[in-house]
């Protein structure tokens, strides 16, 4: 990327990456194989998806991250994305660029994006799941977004419309796992997902030259519901574990996904669930690739916990935010270099 190690990227000292990391007693590990029983679901939990049930709510609990395996996306699916990602990085770059993220689209290649105000070591690919995807600029002026596709590497666009398909159906059965976790219906939150304005973003992070002094992604919350991630095998990914604030490295596992509960479930919850901080660390020897797909609702929905949550016993935690606001005031810090903090969800925490 550059010769000299440029400033912008130089974390400082208390969020730079430990040498040693740990990896012993990480995230859970949930098989997803009853998955199949949601289907007949009626009535009481059969006893297969209630043992399920129970582990996704202790891994919310206790992490708010959890890695899935028989999770029923394919596998070809997932490596024809792999193939297109890594054939889309390998172009030159006048050839990504012509893709590239404007003022007017943010959709497409970037290359130069911040976390809290320093530079990540990475460039990316975003499109979405859904188009046109309103990116709402305000009741009087629709802001609709497009995907941009290149013309290289060929089959990208349908590998990567096939991936966004099988995974939103995966993200569906998670919301309901979820709700069913929160001891309501398996479809209470689909509603909120119509002119859904999902995303599904690809990450490729180069080697570092100073991997002990930069971060692929700094720590941050992801702000929308949940988060579908796939990795590669070089790991890199970092959990802020609840227990002791350490930084725990998440190991890969083959066909698997990492699942990670956003800003708007820990907010619906009324803090039943938090949403985890997370980073990614680089290396200076091998290249790293991910895919997230962040599912997030309609933008026009207002985030407040959920109403059958609360009572004058237990009353809500938040004031209620629009998503799609909250959105655009995070977009608008990450494009410009700003000196102010992020938008984060509690600004909107009530007060005690
Ligand atoms: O690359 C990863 O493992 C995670 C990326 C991430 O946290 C993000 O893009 O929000
Ligand atoms: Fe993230």
């Amino acid at each position: 990327m550059v010769l000299e190690f440029d400033p912008a990227f130089i974390q400082a000292p208390e969020h730079r990456p430990k040498p040693a990391v740990t990896e012993a007693g990480g995230i859970p590990l949930i098989d997803l194989s009853p998955l199949h029983l949601l289907e007949q679901h009626g009535g009481p939990l059969v006893a297969g998806l209630e043992v399920l049930v129970a582990q996704v709510e202790a891994a919310c609990r206790d992490w708010g991250f959890f890695q899935v395996i028989n999770h029923g996306v394919p596998l070809a699916v997932v490596e024809r994305a792999w193939a297109a990602s890594r054939g889309f990085f390998a172009l030159p770059p006048e050839e990504r660029r012509r893709v590239r993220r404007n003022e007017v689209n943010p959709l497409g290649y970037y290359e130069a994006e911040n976390t809290k105000n320093v530079r990540d070591w990475k460039e990316v690919f975003d499109y979405v799941v859904h188009e046109p995807a309103d990116a709402g600029g305000g009741v009087d002026r629709l802001i609709e977004l497009r995907n941009q596709w290149p013309q290289f590497p060929h089959g990208f666009r349908e590998a990567l419309v096939e991936y966004a398909q099988a995974t939103e159906e995966l993200a569906f059965k998670l919301l309901e796992l979820i709700s069913l976790t929160l001891s309501l219906p398996p479809k209470r939150l689909h509603g909120f997902f119509k002119d859904q304005t999902s995303l599904i973003r690809l990450n490729h992070y180069p080697p570092c030259p100073s991997p002990h002094l930069a971060l692929g992604v700094g720590r941050h919350k992801d702000p929308g519901a949940l988060t579908i991630l796939a990795q590669d095998d070089v790991g890199g990914l970092d959990v802020r574990r609840r227990s002791d604030g350490e930084w725990i490295r998440v190991k890969p596992i083959p066909n698997s996904f990492i699942i990670n509960v956003g800003d708007i479930v820990q907010v619906w919850s009324n803090d039943k669930y938090e949403s985890t901080e997370h980073r990614v660390s680089v290396n200076s020897e091998r290249e790293r690739f991910s895919i997230p797909f962040f599912f997030n609702p309609a933008h026009d929905v207002m985030v407040k916990p959920l109403a059958e949550l609360v009572d004058e016993k237990n009353p809500a935690n938040y004031e209620e935010y629009n998503w799609g606001e909250f959105l655009k005031t995070r977009a608008d810090g990450n494009f410009k270099k700003l000196d102010v903090e992020n938008i984060q969800i509690y600004h909107f925490k009530k007060a005690k």
